[in-house]
């Protein structure tokens, strides 16, 4: 039996962070990890991803090329090995840094393998077994696969694969219309590849307001993306294109033939593996660990941060979680997740910014709301850069005038949302945002006249 002061389960995003603050504090640490030091963000989820995106885009633009009035000789092609080597190498050097900075701290012992409870705090990891007053769980999520008639059948990728392969497929097939899905989507119509995206619900990115569902379809329609909505029943079968895919929708034929199917049908948590029962933390219905206001399980001395607790799902989620369990344990603050107002973006062209409630979720709040949209083909910098599509919006509390959400989807959406991102967190009301002088020419520079527009819905 070794004895620390913490034991980390995972090194994701919240737990290197933390290792560190916990070593910086004199304590003696063991973080451990089953697979690649990083996560799924570094590895398998953001990194990668938004390398291809950058590669999609550039492909893109270069056939947009004469827009702007560069002419380029012969047609561009995409190099998949290449594109996949650039941003493999991006994960490549994210992970060995994420590990030499773990290797660096000073009472830090990185442990290879799989980690389970073998009591409350006792984890075995092979042959070893480590004991500590303080355990952290940090262990993420995996692509949660629907159980589909024939699943069994057909080779399918998942984020973890799509991400190495160096090959553009004739014809992708991808289950699931939500951020992975959308993503990929674009990245691999831009590189060539003929797509179909079946979402079961009634709309693409169903937790966002109509208008934004509808535009991004528009948007992605526009770049001869198939959409099948209202998709029931899917089922598979090999076939010799690649695999048949049923679906039962609403609309369009109902057998699909794709050379190749990508699962982005959500995430389930890696808690099924942990022995999680030995140590008395509780989880929910769908496996994510039951967490307080302060990250603390119903255990007593053991943490979850990120993915595996449900309380967010992106990793700057994640990361506020290390913050939080930080600044609590250590420098006597009295976070909570609660206090966090989410923020998120997707990444597909142009992305969409997001903060706060939608319109939706206000009203059916309760609350009284003010709304300001402008669409893109009105903003100066949209028009100067040619990329008008989209549109911004911003929702406000009619009484109190508290800013409740905005959505920015067009260029530079994912940065320009920060700046109401930040005066929400400020506690300002949207006449803070309306009286601002902004940067001319910037999407931002936008918000005083959208504000002075705002009305009923
Ligand atoms: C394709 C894709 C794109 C994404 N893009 C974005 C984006 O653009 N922006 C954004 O904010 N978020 C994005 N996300 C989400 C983001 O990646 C996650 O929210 C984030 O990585 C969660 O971090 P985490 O620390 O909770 O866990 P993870 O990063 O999942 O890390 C958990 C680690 O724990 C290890 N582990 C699990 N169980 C054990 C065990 N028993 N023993 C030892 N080790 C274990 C795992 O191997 C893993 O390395 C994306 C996700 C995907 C899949
Ligand atoms: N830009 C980003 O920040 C980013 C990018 C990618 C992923 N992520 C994270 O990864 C997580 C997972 O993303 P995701 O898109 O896989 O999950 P998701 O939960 O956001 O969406 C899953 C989608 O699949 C659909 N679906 C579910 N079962 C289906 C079925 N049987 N048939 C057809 N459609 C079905 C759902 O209706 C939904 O639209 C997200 O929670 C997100 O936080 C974030």
């Amino acid at each position: 039996m070794k004895d620390f002061d913490a034991i980390i389960v995972g090194t994701g995003q919240a737990g290197p962070p933390l290792a560190g603050r916990l070593t910086a504090a004199g304590m003696s640490v063991a973080i451990i990890e089953r697979k690649h030091v990083g996560g799924t963000c570094v590895n398998t989820g953001c990194m990668p991803t938004k390398a291809l995106v950058a590669s999609a885009y550039a492909a893109h633009l270069t056939r947009r090329a004469s827009d702007f009035g560069i002419e380029l000789e012969g047609v561009p092609t995409v190099d998949m090995p290449k594109v996949m080597a650039r941003s493999h190498q991006v994960t490549l050097n994210a992970r060995k840094n994420n590990r030499d900075w773990l290797q660096s701290m000073e009472k830090c012992r990185l442990i290879e393998g799989h980690a389970r409870f073998e009591s409350r705090h006792v984890i075995r990891v092979g042959e070893e077994l480590l004991r500590a007053p303080r355990i952290f769980l940090n262990v993420g999520g995996r692509a949660a696969i629907p159980d589909f008639p024939g699943v069994d059948q057909v080779p399918y990728l998942t984020n973890s694969s799509i991400v190495l392969l160096e090959r553009v497929p004739r014809h992708l097939v991808i289950v699931g219309g939500s951020y992975i899905g959308l993503e990929f989507a674009q990245m691999y119509r831009r590189f060539g590849a003929e797509v179909t995206v079946i979402e079961k619900g009634e709309r693409l990115i169903g937790r966002e307001d109509h208008d934004v569902s509808d535009a991004i379809r528009e948007i992605l329609e526009a770049e001869g993306i198939q959409v099948r909505i209202g998709a029931e029943c899917i089922r598979l079968e090999p076939h010799p294109d690649g695999v048949a895919v049923g679906v039962d929708c609403s609309e369009g034929a109902p057998t699909i033939i794709g050379s190749d199917v990508l699962m982005a049908t959500g995430r389930r948590p890696n808690t099924d593996d942990l022995g999680l029962d030995t140590a008395g933390v509780e989880v929910d219905d769908h496996g994510y660990i039951k967490i307080g206001d302060d990250l603390a399980t119903t255990a007593e001395g053991i943490w979850a941060l990120g993915d595996c607790n449900g309380k967010g799902a992106f990793t700057h989620t994640a990361y506020n979680d290390f913050e939080i369990v930080a600044a609590n344990l250590l420098d006597g603050e009295d976070r909570r997740v609660s206090d966090r107002i989410l923020g998120y973006a997707l990444y597909i062209d142009p992305p969409l910014g997001r903060v706060g409630m939608t319109e939706a979720q206000a009203l059916k709040a309760g609350k009284k709301v003010l709304v300001g949209r402008r669409p893109m083909s009105r903003v100066g910098r949209a028009i100067e850069k040619g990329e008008t599509q989209g549109f911004m919006k911003i929702v406000a509390d009619a009484d109190t005038r508290q800013i409740l959400g905005a959505a920015i989807l067009g260029t530079g959406g994912d940065e320009a949302i920060h700046g109401v991102l930040d005066i929400m967190n400020a506690g300002a009301t949207v006449d803070a945002l309306r009286w601002a002088v902004p940067i001319h020419p910037t999407v931002s520079e936008l918000w005083p006249t959208v504000i002075s527009e705002m009305s009923p819905p």
